[in-house]
């Protein structure tokens, strides 16, 4: 691994060092050709490996990746095999059915209607299984109970065992495979199909190629699963016209955001439309974040979908108060309403920083907003203050779907355990892995030289910074102004940088959960060349395994699709066989309370904190002392204490800005 091609986000490389990875194949090497994880290799055969048959250089377990037909979509009959030429239902056979996915798959603006079998291949080679997860009609038959007290109480205390006897419906819509379907077939709003296409996205990527049909054609969902549920008999899908609730879990970095952004921002579009006033309506949609910068992002990416559509996205922050309802709109004066129309027009991205939507903020201003991107906190407290901002909706059918298997890391990223054995070693450990040593002639050291912006180029970021810092943080590493970032959980999920080429996980994460979503914030959109290492002490390696596990995962899928991990096996099968296994309590403890020896206190006694430097015990003494003489001298010059007290007038730190690694 040369560290310092994953770190150059903004150097050029010597030829030398640039030898062997080519800059396209980091994550930060410009734009993506496919951004889809599964199922996207277009060449002949490795298209659709169900459909290469005995020829195919990949020997298929028995039973495994064979087509069935329709006559068990439930598992309630065994799968039936067939071999390649085997005729399907509708009288076609494999080969025959090949060129016709084929040209499905590939970026096609036509939309061909696919039978069932065909979106069933094209979901299954994309690792997507959609299930409905309420059925609809026992829904509907459930409705009246309801409203009994007693009945729900009762469904309240089982609602696990009632969701396990539920039959599961698997559920295969028409794909999406290209964005330009989403006008011509799903019609939606033309301003909308632009903004797609000017953010350059063409090919959607797995969670939006199984959830934008879901969401956009909420009716057929409907009626597929009630048709399923029901057998052969006739679905009534023409009175369901309300939407679909859908769960979506899809690896970190599959384009979640737009797969329910679109959706959201079309129906409010459709809504306008229909009822013909251009008033607001007041939110149409709320969106919680767990955090700033993830409510930030999101606000941003909505902003640019629903660009010139009129539909505005705002960021609720503290003290921000949102007009509920058209008809209060109405209610107020003349001057009030032009106040709110000109403080709501500023929240777009390029005002959000501006002093005047500060101003605007601070004052508890009114905004008109049709999407509202909140944390839950901000949230809450706006309810407390307005009881109108929430409607209640009918309830709908939930469908779940799933891309990949649940709780795994990115498959296109290459892993590393890197064994520490101290809190020193990490940082040594650190400081070797930044120190390029395949190249010498590299600005990019760990102290970064003054010609190349020092220590201007780290940045750290975590909660107990003021927002103003968070956002400047923020912004100069998107900018690539800020090089390395260091930073807590509080960046683990969700956001986005897209030219992040490696993740160092310096302390072991808590969970195999928050070990796939900080590794995630590498390899987005399906870019290969994404490093993420995990560096572990002894104190360790009690938890190691289950982070072992989730790469042992990664690799496997990433093998099963054919390619070998960058490095070869970030995990070791002997390293995986020795480490130990953690009980669920050590497992529950871990993810409430961390590695217990870097906690700073342990029962109730202040754990002696172990001090981070490569410098030796003597060198830093020398250097205290050399430092002390220092101060005193200053402080003799300017009248101030001499007794080695620190000097309380040298300017304190502020604990916004990072100021280096002190030694
Ligand atoms: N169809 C697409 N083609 C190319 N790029 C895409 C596509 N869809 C989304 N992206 C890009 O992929 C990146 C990741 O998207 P997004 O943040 O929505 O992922 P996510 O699934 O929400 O990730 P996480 O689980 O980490 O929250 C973004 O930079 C986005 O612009």
């Amino acid at each position: 691994m040369d560290i310092f091609k994953l770190l150059s986000r903004s150097t050029k490389l010597s030829k030398s060092s640039s030898k062997g990875a080519p800059q396209a194949q980091l994550p930060s090497g410009g734009q993506n050709a496919n951004p889809q994880l599964f199922g996207h290799d277009t060449s002949e055969d490795a298209q659709l490996p169900e459909l290469k048959g005995n020829s195919g250089s990949r020997k298929r377990k028995r039973g495994q990746d064979r087509l069935h037909t329709g006559d068990n979509v439930h598992g309630d009959k065994p799968p039936r095999e067939h071999g390649p030429e085997e005729e399907m239902e509708g009288g076609t056979t494999d080969r025959q059915l090949a060129p016709r996915l084929k040209e499905a798959i590939v970026v096609n603006g036509s939309a061909p209607f696919l039978s069932e079998e065909e979106c069933r291949q094209i979901l299954r080679s994309h690792k997507i299984k959609i299930t409905a997860l309420s059925d609809p009609q026992q829904q509907e038959e459930e409705a009246p109970a309801k409203q009994n007290g007693k009945k729900r109480r009762k469904a309240k205390e089982q609602p696990i065992e009632v969701a396990k006897k539920r039959k599961k419906i698997e559920l295969y819509p028409q794909p999406l495979t290209s964005f330009s379907q989403l006008r011509d077939k799903y019609g939606i709003s033309k301003r909308l199909a632009e903004n797609i296409e000017a953010q350059g996205y063409t090919v959607p990527t797995e969670v939006q190629l199984g959830s934008l049909p879901l969401l956009l054609e909420p009716a057929k969902a409907w009626a597929a699963a009630q048709q399923e549920s029901q057998g052969d008999t006739q679905g009534d899908n023409n009175s369901k016209s309300h939407g679909v609730d859908l769960l979506a879990i899809a690896p970190t970095g599959s384009g979640k955001t737009i797969a329910f952004l679109i959706p959201v921002i079309n129906a409010l579009l459709r809504d306008r439309n229909q009822d013909g006033h251009g008033e607001p309506a007041g939110p149409g949609a709320i969106i919680v974040a767990p955090t700033k910068e993830l409510a930030s992002q999101i606000a941003n990416e909505g902003r640019k979908l629903s660009s010139t559509t009129g539909i505005r996205i705002a960021l609720m922050r503290k003290g921000m108060n949102v007009v509920p309802s058209s008809s209060e709109y109405k209610e107020l004066s003349e001057h009030e309403r032009d106040e709110i129309d000109d403080k709501s027009d500023i929240s777009d991205a390029a005002a959000e920083s501006s002093q005047r939507a500060g101003r605007a903020r601070e004052q508890g201003h009114m905004m008109k907003a049709d999407v509202l991107v909140t944390t839950p906190l901000t949230l809450l407290n706006a309810l407390k203050t307005s009881d109108d901002m929430v409607k209640l909706l009918p309830s709908s059918p939930l469908l779940r779907l799933v891309v990949g298997l649940k709780d795994s890391a990115v498959p296109n990223i290459s892993h590393k355990l890197t064994y520490a054995a101290t809190e020193q070693g990490k940082l040594m450990a650190l400081r070797q892995l930044l120190h390029p040593t395949t190249s010498t002639d590299s600005e990019l050291l760990y102290d970064i030289p003054p010609e190349a912006g020092g220590s201007s180029r780290i940045a750290v970021l975590h909660a107990d910074l003021s927002d103003t810092a968070r956002d400047r943080v923020m912004t100069a590493f998107r900018k690539g102004e800020v090089w390395v970032l260091i930073t807590t959980d509080l960046l683990a999920r969700g956001v986005d940088f897209r030219g992040i080429n490696g993740v160092v996980n310096y302390d072991v994460p808590n969970s195999a959960a928050a070990y796939v979503h900080r590794v995630g914030r590498t390899g987005r959109a399906g870019r290969e060349g994404g490093v993420a290492v995990t560096l572990y002490t002894e104190e360790d390696i009690p938890h190691v395994r289950i982070i072992a596990q989730v790469i042992a995962a990664a690799e496997k899928l990433r093998d099963k699709a054919g390619e070998s991990g960058v490095n070869g096996a970030g995990v070791q099968q002997w390293l995986l066989d020795s480490l130990p296994q953690p009980s669920k309590r050590d497992r529950q403890r871990l993810k409430m309370r961390g590695v217990e020896i870097r906690r700073a206190s342990v029962n109730g006694k202040e754990a002696r904190k172990a001090k981070i430097s490569t410098k030796s015990g003597f060198e830093r003494k020398v250097e205290n002392r050399r430092r002390g003489a220092m101060v005193r001298s200053q402080s003799r010059k300017i009248g101030g204490p001499v007794d080695g007290a620190p000097n309380k007038r040298r300017v304190a730190v502020e604990d916004d800005e990072f100021e280096g690694f002190g030694d």
